[in-house]
C-alpha cells in the first residue's frame, strides 16, 4: 500500500489546522505523526483513511501497483482510535464475529495467542461495556493485528496501557514489517520503531 497525499488542506470553523501537506508514504514502512495537542494529528489520519475530507488537496493510494480508489480503501485498512466506540452491548466474542464477517484474518498472527498475550482470553464472555478502557484499547489493537490489511492507522495507541501493555504493542508492532503503519502520537514508546517522523506543524 502507498499514500500519495499531495497539497493536504484541513480548515474548520474558517481557521486552517494545516496546509499544503504533501507526502508519500511507501508500502512496508512505518512513519509517526507528531505535534503538539490539538496540531492536527487525528485530522490527518482521518484525512489518510477516507473518513473525513481535506477542505483542498487530493490523497490516492495504491496496491500492488494498481490505484485503490478512496470509497474502497477501507477494505485495506484498519483504524485503531481512542474515539471510535466498540459496539458495547456485544460480548467481545460477538464482536470478533461480527468484526470477521468484514475482514480476512492476518496469516502472521494467531487469533487465539493474541487473546492470550493481550490478557483478555477470559474476557471473551463479558460485554464490552465492563471492559476497562485499557481492556477496550487491547481489544481494539487485537482485532487491527488479526487482521489482513495493507494500511495500519493508529492513533494514540496506548494512551490507555499500563507497562505491560505498552511492551506487548511494541513487540507486535515489530511482526507488521509488511505493513504501511502512521502512528498519531507525542509518546515516543509508540513510535521509537518508525523509519519516518514527520512532525504535522511544519504545514501549519
Ligand atoms: N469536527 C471538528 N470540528 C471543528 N474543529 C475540529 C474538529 N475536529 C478537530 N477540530 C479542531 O482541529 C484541531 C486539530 O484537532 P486534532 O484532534 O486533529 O489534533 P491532535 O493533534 O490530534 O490533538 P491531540 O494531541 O490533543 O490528540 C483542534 O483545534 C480541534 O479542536
Amino acid at each position: 500500500m502507498e499514500i500519495i497525499a499531495e497539497g493536504l488542506s484541513k480548515k474548520f470553523n474558517g481557521g486552517w489546522i494545516f496546509k499544503n501537506f504533501t507526502y508519500h508514504f511507501f508500502s512496508g514502512t512505518h512513519y509517526a505523526i507528531t505535534g503538539y495537542n490539538g496540531s492536527g494529528k487525528s485530522t490527518l489520519l482521518q484525512l489518510l483513511s477516507g473518513l473525513n475530507l481535506p477542505s483542498k488537496g487530493d490523497i490516492s493510494y495504491k496496491h500492488k501497483d494498481k490505484t485503490v480508489s478512496a470509497e474502497q480503501i477501507y477494505q485495506e485498512l484498519v483504524f485503531v482510535t481512542p474515539y471510535m466506540e466498540l459496539i458495547e452491548e456485544m460480548t467481545l466474542r460477538e464482536l470478533i464475529t461480527f468484526h470477521f464477517t468484514f475482514k480476512n484474518r492476518a496469516k502472521e498472527f494467531s487469533l487465539d495467542e493474541l487473546l492470550t498475550s493481550s490478557g483478555l482470553l477470559h474476557a471473551q464472555d463479558k460485554l464490552i461495556k465492563h471492559f476497562s478502557s485499557g481492556m477496550k484499547q487491547r481489544a481494539q489493537l487485537v482485532l487491527a493485528f488479526a487482521s489482513e490489511c495493507s494500511l495500519m492507522l493508529l492513533d494514540e495507541p496506548t494512551s490507555n496501557l499500563d507497562a505491560q501493555g505498552v511492551a506487548w504493542y511494541q513487540g507486535l508492532m515489530q511482526q507488521v514489517s509488511n505493513r504501511l503503519v502512521i502512528i498519531a502520537s507525542n509518546q515516543p514508546h509508540e513510535y521509537s520503531h518508525a523509519r519516518e517522523v514527520i512532525n504535522i506543524t511544519e504545514w501549519k
